[in-house]
């Protein structure tokens, strides 16, 4: 039985008319690749805002390791060991791979003294993760002459810097190719069996079944139906509310 990484209870959050969640609870195990699915404008972004301190949620709170970040900057939920990527992916478009990674990790720096500011092991420790993600030989291409698959990866490599202990994804297979996506979904796999915990919102269902142990549904801001994905492939809630049929 693993123990438990991050659990909501009660999140909710309005955008003027607009619940985007209606006291959402869920909770994720540590050591698990889990997957947040649910239509869309079924609040998943939301969760994943509210979770990382970006938006403010109304009510509810957000537990990280038995630890209360609700009212977290992002900068804190970053320090308590949660990294996140974007839908609409965040790199530095004039700015090369390696400089990218590094940004990551102390942003604000002036471009051109970016690197003589690093030290060796920070450089060779972002050009490690550009290797492990298979983008190395992008080490000095500007992310603006990448595809947006590469740019995933770059932001991923990014995130990693930090050593993040539980990874939030957010779409990472929305408008990557199927190599790529094959590459993402093996990276996952493998970062987990080194101890990292995922939650990755998806709507790529070959990709969600495949790489999850844990599933949880959300439609209209709350949670209907949660499971491995042998379960959540055959519930009839989910098969209504999410596959349309
Ligand atoms: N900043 C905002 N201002 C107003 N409404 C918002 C805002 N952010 C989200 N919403 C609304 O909240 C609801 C939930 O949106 P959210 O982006 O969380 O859904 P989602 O499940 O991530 O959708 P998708 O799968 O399309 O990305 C939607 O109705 C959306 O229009």
């Amino acid at each position: 039985m693993t123990d438990q990484a991050l659990r909501t209870e009660g999140l909710t959050k309005a955008f003027g008319g607009v619940v985007a969640l209606d006291g959402a609870g869920v909770a994720f195990r540590h050591g698990q690749v889990n997957a947040l699915i649910g239509p869309n404008g079924s609040g998943k972004t939301t969760f994943f805002n509210c979770v990382t301190g970006m938006i403010r949620a109304d009510s509810g709170r957000t537990v990280y390791r038995g630890r209360d970040i609700t009212r977290a900057t992002p900068h804190a939920v970053a320090h308590a060991g949660i990294g996140r990527t974007f839908q609409l992916c965040r790199v530095f478009p004039r700015m090369s791979a390696l400089d990218n990674v590094l940004a990551a990790v102390r942003p604000g720096g002036v471009l051109g003294r970016l690197r003589g500011a690093r030290g060796r092991a920070e450089v060779d420790r972002a050009r490690g993760w550009l290797t492990r993600l298979g983008i190395e030989h992008l080490v000095d291409v500007e992310a603006r002459n990448m595809s947006w698959g590469q740019q995933k990866l770059l932001e991923l490599a990014g995130v990693l810097m930090s050593d993040p202990e539980t990874v939030l994804l957010d779409e990472p297979a929305g408008g990557v190719n199927p190599a790529l996506l094959d590459r993402i979904g093996g990276l996952v796999r493998e970062l987990n069996a080194e101890g990292r915990t995922f939650v990755i919102v998806e709507h790529n269902m070959d990709l969600v079944m495949s790489i999850s142990d844990h599933i949880v549904v959300f439609d209209r801001g709350r949670p209907i139906a949660e499971g491995p994905p042998s379960v959540i492939r055959s519930d009839e809630r989910v098969l209504g509310a999410y596959l349309g049929v």
